[in-house]
Formats: structure tokens, sequence, C-alpha cells
């Protein structure tokens, strides 16, 4: 898919009509078991070990079910780096078990830390990323990170002859766009015109456009680089920080939280057990399946129903006590953007003096107000993906989760 930002990131992000490389090889069906089951099907033992595995983002909400599911499903791993600018104290945890777990404080932005970790890796899955749609980071930080922090992976993939890259991407590389145009029931083919101005989606289409246009360079020692881009849509379970700001917020108003987007406005969402192992599969598969997955995007998606962004997160927040009220009557749309207005000129304002970041602001408005489905089963027709957590397990998860975190459990 195209999208051309400017140099620093700052530039409006002009996209063409956004498809993701045509679908080549064989596309089938019931080939495929579970392959991670195949990997999973050997004997647990000191000569199977043989995999270096780099996970950069280790310990953010995404990266730490990597982590802990590369522990469970990937028996071939002899030593697990996990790199992060902020290392979790969980960490310390994990290095009882068979697998060397080697805990990494580096800068993704800093070239020479990364070839340093990278460096003997014969996988690199790189979630590291500054998500901020709150305006907490200038867009100058997001561009660093996002972009030069996947530049550096590459290069140090390239240097170091490490061969094979997965890379976090996300459905904001495709939309919503600027323009509101509804997303529905989309898939990694369907032709939408992904045009960006925000630095977060503009920094994301940057880096997946270098992770595919990567596919297939010589990296040190001859062989290719394998690369491919995993786009997940809105990602919730343990760890959510967002679900927990929302059940905060709730909690100050008396257990209510007000709705501002209609019903009718439907989100993909995907549960982060799921994203972790869709990352797993991928890199085991990635080796045998070069021809077919390499400089291929799929988007991460399961069993999660489609529902409006505020509608999904009360499945969660529901049973922890909070009740929706519908104020849309109350507070029509242009009051609301008044309001996300205000907010962004608040920010701005203060910015000399403290961080304002409220979860309102004209961008997080548009794009919880546009639908956003996705409906497609590349991953499981390219290498057999199929979520490993039901809906009601995911949910059930959530809600424990959420309960413990926050002291709600009956
Ligand atoms: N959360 C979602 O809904 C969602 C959806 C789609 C895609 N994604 C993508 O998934 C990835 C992980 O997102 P997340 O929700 O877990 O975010 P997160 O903020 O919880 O995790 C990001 C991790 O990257 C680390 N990091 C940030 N800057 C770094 C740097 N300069 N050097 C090294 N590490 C750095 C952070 O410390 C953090 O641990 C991101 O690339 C994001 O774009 C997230
Ligand atoms: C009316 C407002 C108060 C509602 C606020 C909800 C808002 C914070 C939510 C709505 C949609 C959410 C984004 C969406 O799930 C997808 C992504 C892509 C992912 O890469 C990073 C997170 C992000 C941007 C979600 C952030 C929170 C959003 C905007």
């Amino acid at each position: 898919m195209g999208q051309e930002g400017g140099a620093s990131g700052r530039g409006r992000c002009v996209g063409r009509l956004a498809q993701a490389p045509r679908e080549e090889g064989p596309s089938s069906g019931g080939q495929f078991g579970h392959p991670g089951t195949v990997a999973a099907g050997m004997a647990d033992s000191a000569e199977t070990r043989k995999l270096v595995y780099l996970v950069t983002g280790g310990c953010g909400f995404l990266g730490e079910h990597v982590v802990r599911m590369l522990l469970q499903r990937e028996p071939r791993l002899y030593e697990l780096r996990v790199f992060d600018l902020h290392l979790g104290p969980w960490l310390e945890e994990l290095k009882t078990g068979p697998v060397q777990v080697t805990a990494i404080q580096g800068d993704v932005t800093q070239a020479h830390e990364v070839a340093a970790a990278v460096a003997g890796a014969h996988v690199v899955i790189h979630t590291a990323g500054l998500v901020d749609v709150f305006g907490r980071a200038s867009p100058e930080t997001i561009y660093e990170v996002n972009v030069q922090g996947t530049k550096n992976v590459i290069e140090a993939c390239v240097q170091t002859g490490t061969r094979f890259l997965v890379y976090t991407s996300s459905m904001e590389v495709v939309g919503p766009n600027i323009k509101g145009h509804p997303f529905y029931r989309g898939n990694e083919d369907t032709p939408y015109e992904a045009i960006h101005r925000h630095p977060y989606p503009c920094s994301k289409a940057q880096a997946e456009r270098l992770v595919l246009e990567a596919n297939g360079r010589k990296v040190h020692g001859g062989l290719s680089l394998v690369t491919c881009a995993l786009r997940p849509t809105g990602i919730y379970g343990e760890g959510h920080q967002i679900m927990r700001d929302f059940y905060h917020q709730g909690l100050r108003l008396g257990g209510r939280l007000f709705r501002a987007i209609p019903a009718s406005v439907e989100h993909s969402r995907v549960y982060v057990g799921n994203v972790a192992w869709m990352h797993v599969l991928v890199a085991q598969e990635l080796e045998q399946r070069a021809a077919l997955m390499g400089g291929q995007v799929y988007f991460c998606y399961d069993e999660s129903p489609y529902k409006s962004y505020e509608d999904f997160n009360m499945e969660f927040l529901g049973p922890c006590g909070l009740r929706l009220v519908d104020t849309r009557l109350l507070v029509p749309y242009w009051l609301l953007m008044l309001l996300a207005t205000l907010n962004a000129l608040l920010q701005w304002l203060l910015r000399p003096l403290l961080l304002y970041a409220p979860l309102l602001n004209p961008y997080t408005l548009a794009v919880a107000n546009t639908t956003f489905t996705v409906s497609t089963n590349k991953a499981q027709r390219h290498f057999g993906y199929k979520p490993l957590f039901s809906w009601e397990d995911s949910r059930t998860r959530t809600i424990r989760w959420v309960q413990a975190v926050e002291g709600s459990a009956p």
C-alpha cells in the first residue's frame, strides 16, 4: 500500500488506494494443522532448543503476551531476548525455566543498541512503538521511535544476518482515513483510500512499508531477509491501559459511563492472547512458507464481536459494576466535537506547564465514530492460524483482569 509522509513524519501522509500486495501462491485450507503443534510436538529436550528470538517492546501490553506465548508455544527456543526501554520486574520470574531469558534495556532509536540485541538472533518480533493518539509525544518523537526505530531493526537484521522479521503494524495503516470513510467487513485486499494526517498512523504506515520493502534483501551471509507485517485492530485483554482508564472514569462518575458514539458504529477488536499467538505462529512458519508469506500483511482477527467501541468495553466493565448511560440526545456530535477541540486547545496551552492528554480529542473522536470492521481468513489460508482463545474465554480473562487489578472482584 502506498503511504508517503514528510521526512519527519510531520508531513501530511498522502495515500493511494490501499491494497496489500496481491496474494501469491496457493491458497489452501485443510492441509494446515495448527503448525504451532508441529513444533510443540517436538520432544522438549536440549537438542531441540536452538533458536534465539528477540522481542522488541517485550515489556509492553502486547509484548509481554508475546514473550509468555513464546515460552509456552515455541519448544525450539534456546534464548529469548526481551528488549525494551522500560523493563518489567515480572521478567525475573521467567528466568527459572529451561529457556535463557535475556532482559535488554535499550532504545530502538539507537542503532548500535538494536544491532547488539539483534546479533545472533534467528527471529525478531518487532512490537516496540509509541502508541500515542492522545498527544503525549511530539510528532518527531513518534517518527523517531516508530519509523527510525524500525529502520534500525531492519538494518540490524541485514548487518548481522538475522533472516526473519515479524513487524507489529496496525489497522490504522489502512484507516479510518481523514475523510471518515467506513471500512466495513474489509480484508487485506479491500480497496480503501488510506489517507492519514495524524503522526501515529502516518508512522505505522511508513514503518510497515519499510518492513515489506525489506523482504528479499540479502543479509550478512548471503541469504534473504523474510519479513511480514501483522495488523491488529483494537487490542483488548489483560494489561490494556485504556480499558483501565475507562473503568476509572466510570468509577469517578458514580459507576456510569456516558455513551458518546452511536451503537451502530462498529469496530473490530481482537484479544491480546490471539494477537500474541498469531505473532508466534507467523514466526514459526515464516521459514517454510517464505515464498507465500514473505512481504505480506495479515490482519489480526478472532471471534470477538463487532460492536461500537463503548459497547464492546461494556462487555467487561458491565460485569465490573459500570453501566452505560445513553446521553447521545443530550450530547450531540457537534458538542462532542467542540469538547474534543477544546481539549486539544487546552493541551496546547498547558503543554509548557503540564501534560494534559484526555481520551477525547478530535482524532480519537473521529476514529471512534467511524466503522472499521475486518472480515478475513488470509492468516488461516497462508499459515493455518486459528484463534487460540474463544470469545467467551477472551471475555472471561479480561473481566477477571479488570476485577483483579481494580479490586472489584465479587
Ligand atoms: N494496543 C493496540 O490496540 C494496538 C493495535 C494495533 C497495533 N498495535 C501495535 O502493537 C505494538 C505494541 O503496542 P502496545 O499496545 O503493546 O503498546 P505499549 O505501549 O504497551 O508497548 C510498547 C512497548 O514498546 C516500548 N518502547 C517504546 N519506545 C521504545 C523505544 N524507543 N525503544 C524500545 N522500546 C520502546 C515501550 O516501553 C513498551 O513496552 C505497537 O507497535 C502498536 O503500534 C497496538
Ligand atoms: C468519544 C471518545 C471519548 C471515545 C474514545 C475512544 C478512543 C480512546 C478509542 C476509540 C478507537 C480506539 C483506537 C482503535 O481501537 C485502534 C487503535 C489502533 C492501534 O494501533 C492503537 C490504538 C488505537 C489508536 C485505539 C486508541 C483508542 C481509540 C482511539
